[in-house]
């Protein structure tokens, strides 16, 4: 028996050993680094144990090198690269985008009946997807879907009115949740589904499912990424299951067969990907597409990607509009501003909520910019190299398969680029933004791989804001937390405990706009 257990701690004491000597990359390549106290586990250690928030560990590490162009850093044992220089960022993301065009953490496109969308492809067929996708975002597309945001924005507004009427405060994040849940069903899915008073609709039941996380779901998650083809062995607790994903296989399929007998034909994302389909189907009928060329929009393509923009698309709109009525809620002299120019421009358009006034509230868009800012809802983003990758002015060659890191939350806070950046100040963004750097502003990430529901997604946030201001003062209540306190449990950087407000009826005048 002794003798095993000197053998067992010899073994721990050489994998200690190796692991740590790991970490002597980034000294062997002279860049510098936050070398991990820990084995195995890498920087991520008080991520993955949930000891600190994303957005506030990445703050801590991204500080420690305030004159770097870039710092390196271990994802587990994997070494990764961590980029400070905007113009760097700017680089990699569109000049290079050749030999960075994938994010890295995608699932096999064929794992499932819903995996064939543009967070899982690369290469040209990625691009051939993205390139069909693109339009259906363009503004006209998007001014055809006003009517059902609006429509889901007087549904949010009387929900409030309850919270308003009985004077009881209200958790933001997710009354805000069930908000934007009814919009993708919308938009996406062509449901009138009513989350706002069903809670515990499948859809919300599968959007809680994407984002809700424990210590071991993330533990797991992140190897997957850093084993390679070895990580579709490995399942993470909780998430997405296969019943989920039937339900919106069928979902799909009902309302396409259900709107082709009944005539009915309404402008949204259902719609325009179905279009797709049926051209392509045309195509091929006609002889000028291949029955077996591998990038048709099909059956798989309609349903995976109306499932992506789901998950893509609640979740961060919902961040952002909790985090702006939040901000506005502390900030009485910015929502007065505000509620002045939604009235002053409603009022010159017959006091409705048209797509054209919408283009004219332009504090609303600093409101907007500046909460993106403050509370990106993505943190970083990620680029794996596709070939060998000279760092542009440096000797450092990185190999391919190299994972690259775009901090956004911490550039966010520089205060080189953004005076006094914990501070709410949509005058930053006076001027169009002209005077913000490039490269250091990117909620949406860069390049061409940039979001391509960014437009949609301000659309979204304006129309609730707007609403929302037209009838209620966003006021602060007894549970509400100044500074709030982030959750240390999940992977984005959200607020624990939720982000609890109140409203109160403005002036009768504008309740009927
Ligand atoms: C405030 C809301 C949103 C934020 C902050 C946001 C942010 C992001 C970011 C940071 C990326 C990665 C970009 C990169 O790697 O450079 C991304 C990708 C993506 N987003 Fe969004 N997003 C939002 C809303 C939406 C919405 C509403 C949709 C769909 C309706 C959507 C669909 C997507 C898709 C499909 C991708 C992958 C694009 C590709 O790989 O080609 N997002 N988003």
């Amino acid at each position: 028996m002794i003798v095993e257990v000197i053998l067992f701690i010899i073994v721990l004491v050489l994998l200690y050993i190796h692991s740590m000597s790991r970490y002597d990359f980034w000294d062997k390549h002279g860049v510098p680094v936050d070398k991990p106290k820990y084995p195995l586990f890498g920087n991520s250690f008080n991520t993955l144990f949930s000891l600190k928030a994303p957005g506030e560990s990445q703050y801590e590490l991204y500080m420690k090198f305030p004159n770097e162009r870039f710092f390196g850093k271990f994802h587990f044992m994997k070494p990764n690269l961590v980029l400070r220089d905007p113009h760097l960022v700017e680089t990699l993301t569109i000049k290079d985008f050749a030999v960075a065009s994938d994010r890295g953490i995608r699932d096999d496109p064929r794992a499932n009946k819903l995996a064939m969308h543009l967070l899982n492809l690369t290469d040209a067929h990625w691009k051939s997807l993205r390139n069909k996708l693109t339009p259906i975002f363009s503004p006209s597309k998007l001014k055809g879907m006003l009517n059902q945001l609006v429509e889901c924005a007087e549904s949010l507004n009387r929900t409030l009115t309850t919270y308003q009427t009985n004077r009881c405060p209200f958790d933001a994040r997710e009354i805000v949740s069930r908000f934007t849940t009814d919009v993708i069903a919308s938009c996406t899915f062509g449901l009138n589904i009513d989350t706002l008073n069903d809670p515990n609709s499948m859809f919300r039941s599968v959007g809680k499912a994407a984002f809700e996380d424990t210590s071991t779901r993330k533990i797991i998650l992140s190897l997957k990424r850093v084993i390679g083809p070895f990580g579709k062995f490995l399942k993470a607790p909780g998430g997405i299951t296969n019943e989920m994903l039937n339900f919106f296989v069928n979902v799909v399929d009902e309302t396409i067969a259900f709107r082709k007998k009944q005539g009915i034909v309404r402008h949204d994302f259902l719609h325009l990907m179905n279009e797709l389909l049926e051209k392509d189907q045309t195509s091929i009928k006609n002889g000028e597409l291949d029955s077996d060329n591998p990038y048709i929009f099909d059956h798989t393509a309609l349903v995976s990607n109306a499932f992506v923009f789901f998950v893509a698309g609640f979740e961060t709109t919902a961040s952002t509009i909790s985090y702006a009525m939040y901000e506005l809620c502390l900030n009485p002299i910015v929502q007065d501003r505000v509620f002045q120019e939604v009235v002053g421009v409603t009022n010159r358009h017959d006091g409705k909520v048209t797509y054209e006034a919408l283009q004219e509230m332009s504090y609303m868009d600093q409101v907007i910019s500046e909460t993106l800012r403050r509370y990106p809802p993505i943190p970083g983003v990620s680029r794996v190299l596709t070939q060998d990758y000279k760092v542009p002015h440096t000797d450092l060659v990185l190999p391919k398969g190299f994972l690259i890191t775009i901090p956004i939350y911490a550039i966010h806070h520089d205060p080189q680029y953004f005076e006094n950046p914990f501070e709410f100040n949509p005058e930053r963004f006076s001027d169009n933004g002209t005077n913000i750097k490039k490269g250091t502003y990117l909620p949406f990430g860069s390049g061409p791989r940039i979001c391509i529901g960014a437009r949609f997604a301000i659309l979204e946030v304006k129309v609730a804001l707007v609403k929302m201001l037209l009838n209620f003062e966003i006021v602060k209540c007894s549970k509400t937390k100044d500074p709030l306190i982030y959750d240390k449990t999940s992977r984005l950087h959200v607020p624990e405990g939720g982000i609890w407000l109140a409203v109160q009826a403005r002036d009768k005048r504008y309740e009927s706009i």
